[in-house]
């Protein structure tokens, strides 16, 4: 690895910790150590802050269109590089190389995205109380802006905050997960080439994020906190967050269901069950979580899902043809293991998977097969907490009353999928999810042009759109007074 990857890049260069600690970097797949990373610690996170407020008016007062231009080269530099970025995050993440690319080419399409929506952040003039006076309401940058980001998408997550916050006019620090740095750390090596002014990008790797956090929630330079992951540290940020007033986006933990009715197109709900349950091994926060099927379309469903993840192919996210890599840790394995041995202990029936590969080639990874619950119940782990991990817990249901009521009782309200060809029930169901995206007749909501966040406990804020720039840009209200004509 290029030995400038192993540092913080602060104030537009790369630098060792403040301490001289690194931290190691692991393949998910096989256990093996890939690098070791400067670990960042409050100091070093103060230094970035006080970079990234230097460079905050300067890059504010660049014009749009300006800011637009080292968007759009960033983003073709990094898309030239693709193929070798996407190695270097399956390494550390252990996703299939395909997926890895997708990651990359729709992070990258944020960029390109907000390149646009940067140079349209127009203000407006009203008139006012008198004809002497005028309103004048002006859009500008919120101003220092930090992202927390976690590893399920290593390069996705922060190109999505950064995109907005850029062409906001707002510098921003990145503080990566722990176990996915190197590809955030990519990210500044292809913005300083883009020719991102020094301190306008920082990102600080570290091993302590909960003392790192701190320091940067009792800064009252940082004016924005945008974060994604669990709710629990959502809500510790939240709380930390009132002592500066901090403008805070939150992306939380969610537990989506995915409801298929008896009319529906069971093939084309297949496949959208199997792309969004299986997508990073099924790591993700819209993950199909609650399988819930009408009863009387259950059994082939479940047939047809069983045949579908059983041939799905376990392995080395380099080798072609893999679909399923390994899990990011062994945590996150010994999770996946604790709710179907809950599951089971409550009477569920594992219809496929339900274990480890045996695969001796796979013995040093942490692997899960891709699984399939029957006979699940409300009550069960599975029903109630994330998994994050590739089981499909299948529930039967009779009613759509009762699936609304059964899917809306959850804590999370991130995103929410239904299948069925009434047209008056696509209306009434979208309507009554408790969601802040839902997916009639879809399992693919994500898209750099929408609104993507939650209600209830999976967070508050939108990224995307126009929505995405709204939470770094302040409006402020200019009273003009004593006007007059010639
Ligand atoms: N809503 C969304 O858009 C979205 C997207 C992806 C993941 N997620 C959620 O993220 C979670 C999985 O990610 P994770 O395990 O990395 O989450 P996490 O909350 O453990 O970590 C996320 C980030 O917070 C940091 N962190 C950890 N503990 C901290 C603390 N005490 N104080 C401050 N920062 C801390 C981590 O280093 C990491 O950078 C799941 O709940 C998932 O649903 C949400």
């Amino acid at each position: 690895m290029t030995d400038h990857l192993s540092r913080l890049f602060i104030d537009g260069s790369w630098q060792e910790s403040v301490s001289g600690e690194t931290f190691a970097v692991q393949n998910p797949a096989d256990g093996s150590e890939i690098a070791r990373i400067a670990d960042g610690n409050a100091e070093d996170m103060t230094r970035a802050i006080d970079g990234a407020e230097r460079a905050q008016v300067g890059w504010a007062a660049t014009p749009a269109l300006e800011r637009s231009k080292i968007l759009r080269r960033a983003a073709e530099i990094a898309r030239a590089d693709i193929d070798r970025l996407a190695r270097v995050m399956t390494a550390e993440h252990g996703k299939p190389v395909a997926q890895s690319v997708g990651e990359l080419n729709y992070g990258l399409d944020f960029i390109e995205w907000f390149a646009e929506e940067g140079r349209r952040t127009y203000g407006s003039t009203v008139p006012s109380t008198g004809p002497d006076k005028r309103i004048v309401a002006i859009r500008q940058a919120a101003g220092v802006s930090v992202a927390i980001t976690p590893w399920n998408f290593p390069s996705l997550q922060i190109l999505r905050k950064l995109g907005a916050a850029l062409a906001s006019g707002c510098s921003m620090v990145v503080k990566p997960a722990a176990l996915t740095p190197i590809s955030a750390l990519e990210i500044g090596r292809f913005f300083a080439e883009a020719g991102l002014p020094a301190g306008v990008l920082q990102i600080v790797p570290s091993s302590r994020a909960a003392r790192v956090s701190a320091t940067i929630m009792a800064d009252s330079r940082v004016r924005v906190l945008s974060f994604t992951g669990s709710t629990e540290v959502g809500k510790i940020l939240m709380r930390e967050g009132a002592a500066t007033m901090k403008r805070l986006s939150l992306e939380l933990g969610g537990h989506a269901p995915f409801i298929v009715f008896d009319d529906a197109d069971v093939d084309h709900a297949l496949d959208q069950l199997v792309a969004v349950k299986m997508r990073n091994m099924g790591q993700t926060c819209v993950s199909a979580n609650r399988i819930f099927v009408q009863r009387s379309v259950a059994p082939e469903f479940t047939r047809r899902l069983v045949e579908r993840l059983s041939a799905m192919r376990i392995g080395f996210g380099h080798e072609a043809e893999v679909e399923v890599g390994p899990l990011i840790e062994a945590a996150a394995v010994e999770k996946v293991e604790a709710h179907v041995a809950d599951a089971i202990a409550g009477g569920a029936g594992v219809a496929t998977g339900g274990r480890r590969p045996e695969h001796a080639s796979l013995a040093y990874g942490h692997f899960y097969e891709p699984t399939v619950l029957t006979g699940v119940t409300d009550d069960m782990l599975v029903a109630r907490d994330e998994t994050f991990g590739p089981v499909a817990p299948i529930f039967e249901f009779d009613t759509e009353e009762e699936v609304v009521r059964r899917a809306n009782n959850s804590p999370y309200g991130l995103a929410a999928y239904f299948f069925t060809r009434d047209v008056n029930r696509v209306v009434r169901v979208s309507e009554a999810l408790q969601y802040g995206t839902v997916g009639a007749n879809d399992g693919t909501i994500s898209a750099v042009q929408a609104p993507f966040g939650g209600v209830k406990e999976s967070g508050i804020g939108r990224e995307g759109g126009h929505w995405g720039m709204e939470e770094y840009m302040d409006t402020k209200y200019i009273s003009l007074a004593g006007l007059t004509r010639p």
